[in-house]
């Protein structure tokens, strides 16, 4: 079994008791009373490299990275930064996250929050909405076709942008086909997680000009975004760097600074 396939069998059984505890019902209901979702594909388009920061406490290849005792103060840095999007990991096995802190965070910041975690069913996702998500991760390798599209469809009919992930071409095209609008390529590799910065430079050409493509893991600094940004990323999205820093407000800065730098690529076009 892939570390993938264990960490969403462990989504599934807290997944299960969450079901048991709130009813379909209940979520649309506070769903309803949410402030309305944030457009997600304009935030991380235009000029400059955009960058979104994480919320990441822990991860299955490293463990324990920080304590994040204030999630919302930290994603209120990271937006003072200049952070386009905030990734709040939910998971709770491997990255120590909940929908806690989704909650919190998006109480404290302007900015597109993204919900971060292994989305398998829609419940997931009207749980993204309830708890003020703008984006949801739907992960390529986790889905069969038919989930993935119809996830996808979902997601959109409730207002969620579906940020999809891939890992290699095969997925690109199966996210292209079932109608992804943004594709994160994540260098780590879910079911062996191994990161390889290569990825994203092999597998973006793939990706359609009209689709926004993110580069996901990795970026320990301004190097790492400039040659994500050279092989043609619109976005970057950081976790262990900027939760392991001294200074998360100062890293997200100089990522924005360099992101904005008129020799890239990207500015471009
Ligand atoms: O901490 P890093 O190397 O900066 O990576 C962030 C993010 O890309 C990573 O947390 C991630 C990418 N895709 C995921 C899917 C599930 C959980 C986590 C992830």
């Amino acid at each position: 079994m892939s570390v993938l396939d264990e960490i969403i069998d462990g989504v599934r059984a807290d997944l299960a008791e969450r079901q048991a505890r709130v009813s379909l019902d209940e979520l649309k209901e506070r769903a309803a009373k949410a402030p309305a979702a944030k457009d997600g594909v304009a935030a991380l388009k235009g000029d400059g490299v955009k960058v979104i920061c994480e919320v990441k406490r822990s991860s299955p290849s490293k463990g324990a990275l920080a304590a994040i005792a204030d999630p919302a103060g930290l994603a209120a840095d990271y937006e003072a930064g200049g952070a386009a999007v905030i990734s709040v990991l939910t998971e709770q096995r491997r990255f120590g996250g909940s929908l806690a802190d989704l909650e919190a965070v998006r109480a404290r910041v302007d900015i597109p929050v993204l919900r971060k975690d292994f989305i398998v069913t829609s419940y997931q996702l009207w749980e993204a909405r309830a708890y003020g998500a703008d984006l949801a991760l739907l992960i390529v390798a986790a889905l069969d076709q038919p989930a993935l599209e119809s996830l996808i469809e979902r997601a959109v009919s409730i207002g969620l942008t579906p940020l999809v992930e891939v890992h290699d071409e095969d997925e690109v095209e199966r996210a292209v086909d079932a109608g992804a609008k943004i594709i994160g390529v994540n260098a780590r590799n879910l079911k062996t997680l191994e990161v390889d910065r290569g990825t994203f430079e092999r597998v973006a050409p793939e990706i359609p000009d009209s689709i926004v493509k993110v580069a996901e893991s990795g970026v320990r600094g301004p190097h790492d975004l400039i040659a994500y940004a050279n092989a043609g990323a619109d976005a970057v999205l950081v976790g262990e760097s900027l939760v392991t820093g001294r200074d998360p407000k100062a890293a997200v800065a100089d990522l924005v600074a360099a992101g904005e730098h008129p020799a890239l690529r990207h500015g471009r076009g």
